[in-house]
């Protein structure tokens, strides 16, 4: 891939995982310029990554070929209205990984014609094993798509949508996924403590066990309902273990937690585009 110099308005907790997994893909830090209102995340960021960075977005802009958009939804308006004027004039490709938010309402405040790529990162980014999908409006050139891709694909799989509404389903399963792991890791922490496991063993055990049920997973040709089965011995333990579950209503609770997820996305579209 030709070098590209790299800019992210807003440095948090995305983007400081896409950056480190850039750098740890070989991304020369010196060519990642990233801007925050606030200069002590600025600082820890320039003094741990090496990166340049600005207290200006515009700055961000005028020194880059691509720029993510990196600030919480609430912000985007601001921010996308403060740089539209320096985009139009460098045609920089503009990605968004903004949770809620639309091409179209992004288009209204950067303006019509800019080439403008949604998608929905996750964390894992920082450990380059995030998972992103991807959407391009119309003015987004081939090269344009291959930069985008090629950015998240540094940082883990990615995937383009045919349909933009798809990235609702996405950030309710990916973009928000890793935190329904940690909650079950937390679960079963504070559950093994209880059964009598000093915390650092229950910790222990819970992530070895998530690493090895997830390369199983990804590694294995079986579904995870083959390879729970597996696991359950008829009238063994995990047998009590998944009748608990399933008569706490495990699989619907899932369901419905992914739906309000994904309802809230669709909710906060409508929100931006009416305000
Ligand atoms: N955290 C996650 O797991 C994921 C987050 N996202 C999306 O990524 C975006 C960022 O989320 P986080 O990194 O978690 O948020 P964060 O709150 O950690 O980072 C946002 C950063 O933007 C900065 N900021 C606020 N206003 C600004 C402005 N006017 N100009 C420049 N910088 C400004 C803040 O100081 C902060 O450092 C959100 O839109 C979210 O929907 C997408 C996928 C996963
Ligand atoms: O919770 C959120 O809104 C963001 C989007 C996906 C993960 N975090």
């Amino acid at each position: 891939m030709k070098t590209h110099k790299i800019g992210f308005i807003g440095g948090g907790n995305m983007a400081s995982s896409l950056v480190s997994g850039l750098i740890a893909s070989g991304h020369a830090a010196t060519d990642i310029w990233v801007s925050d209102v606030n200069e002590a995340a600025l600082a820890t960021l320039a003094a741990n990554l090496g990166i340049n960075t600005t207290s200006h977005n515009a700055d961000v802009v005028a020194a880059t070929d691509v720029v993510v958009l990196a600030v919480k939804p609430q912000a985007l308006k601001e921010v996308a209205c403060g740089i539209a004027e320096v985009v139009r004039q460098q045609q920089v490709l503009v990605v968004s990984i903004a949770a809620g938010i639309s091409q179209h309402g992004l288009a209204a405040w950067l303006g019509a014609k800019v080439p403008i790529v949604r998608c929905m990162p996750n964390t894992p980014a920082l450990v380059l094993t995030g998972a992103t999908a991807l959407h391009a409006n119309s003015y987004v050139s081939a090269k344009q798509r291959d930069l985008a891709e090629s950015l998240m694909r540094a940082v883990g799989i990615s995937l383009w949508v045919a349909d933009e509404s798809e990235l609702d389903a996405v950030t309710a399963v990916s973009g928000s996924g890793p935190a329904y792991f940690f909650l079950l890791m937390e679960a079963m922490e504070a559950a093994a403590v209880e059964l009598g496991l000093g915390a650092e063993t229950a910790r222990l055990l819970v992530q070895q066990t998530a690493l090895g049920a997830a390369k199983i997973a990804l590694e294995s040709p079986e579904s995870p309902e083959q390879l729970r089965r597996r696991v359950t011995s008829p009238g063994g333990t995990t047998e009590q273990a998944i009748r608990t579950f399933t008569q706490g209503g495990f699989t619907p609770l899932v369901a419905r937690a992914l739906q309000a997820a994904r309802d809230r996305s669709i909710e906060m579209s409508e929100q931006m585009e009416n305000s």
